[in-house]
């Protein structure tokens, strides 16, 4: 993650309140994202391990253990097999962080011990957030105490639906004060926002109160992160930046399963923002199961044919 933060600004509705945006134009442009690029073979195989090293490789269920959170730890440190890097002729490629529940920290942090591969927690009342102030900040404390070097915060949908700006800046800029020098995304559960334009100003609204990345979804909504809402949130952190000067880093998260999306979510951060985004302090993938696509695609890549199973089932 970049060690420039996000200082946040005061909040200011100037910046989104007469904010039109055209869903049809952005749904098309979308859906134009992944047909008009095609990536040919050897650099797709590039941009399958770089969507590795840009992964929030994620375990976030109520059945979760820390020996699943330890299994997946290990497929941290080594993704891919040996033969698939050696195929590719690389070496030493790891996931851009983990993901967990801020009970299960401390277990991936010593799973992690001796690797740089930071760990991160979700908090503030992961998925709902719908407990009191004060113990959400507790709980990223908690997870912070534990261990954790980024935290992904949830808003209060509530506050986006019935406009109350004062209140979601409120409320983030709290927890951007209680993760201290964590790095701070915020999900905004867009599957709950109703509209693009709600998602544009809670965007705007999180990055004033000093996020420092903006994160579709939970995974836990009934929908989560799709192709138009990233556009818009990604036109509202190129927007930010041009008025501050700061650079804000973008999650999708939730049902992205395949290699094929990784591709897609790559192409919409080199089309609208450039390469120098598709790097892991700007750009994660939030993930639980997309690496097992991603390691049978190089696997593909490499050998010409496909594994029966990853090597890596956790559940
Ligand atoms: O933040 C990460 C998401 O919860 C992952 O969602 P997923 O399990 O649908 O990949």
């Amino acid at each position: 993650m970049s060690t420039d933060r996000n200082p946040g600004v005061p909040l200011d509705l100037s910046w989104f309140d007469r904010i039109a945006v055209n869903t049809p134009a952005t749904e098309a442009r979308a859906a134009q994202l992944t047909t008009r690029r095609s990536l040919k073979k050897n650099y797709q195989a590039a941009w399958l391990v770089n969507a590795i090293h840009c992964m929030d490789l994620t375990t976030l269920a109520g059945d979760d253990t820390e020996d699943r959170v330890a299994r997946l730890c290990a497929k941290a440190r080594a993704p891919l097999a040996d033969h698939i890097l050696a195929g590719l002729g690389l070496e030493g490629v790891t996931t851009g962080a983990v993901c967990v529940y801020p009970t299960m920290v401390a277990a991936a942090v010593r799973a992690l011990e001796g690797t740089s591969i930071p760990v991160a927690s979700v908090a503030t009342g992961f998925p709902a957030g719908l407990m009191p102030l004060d113990l959400r900040l507790a709980e990223i404390r908690y997870a912070v105490d534990q261990g954790a070097q980024e935290i992904d915060i949830v808003i209060t949908r509530a506050h986006v639906l019935r406009a109350d700006w004062q209140a979601l800046y409120d409320e983030i800029a709290a927890m951007r004060e209680a993760c201290g020098a964590a790095h701070m995304k915020a999900i905004l559960a867009t599957g709950d926002l109703k509209t693009l334009r709600n998602v544009y100003k809670a965007s705007m609204v999180a990055m004033q109160a000093g996020a420092d990345f903006i994160k579709t979804s939970t995974g836990k909504e009934g929908v989560n992160a799709t192709l138009p809402v990233s556009l818009t949130m990604v036109r509202a952190l190129r927007d930010y930046g041009a008025r501050t000067g700061y650079r804000i880093g973008f999650k999708p998260a939730g049902g992205m399963k395949t290699a094929k999306d990784a591709l897609a979510w790559q192409i919409l951060m080199k089309e609208e923002m450039g390469t120098d985004w598709l790097r892991p302090d700007l750009f994660r993938l939030g993930a639980s199961s997309m690496l097992a696509d991603i390691e049978r695609q190089l696997e593909h890549h490499v050998t010409g044919r496909y594994a029966s199973s990853s090597r890596h089932a956790i559940a």
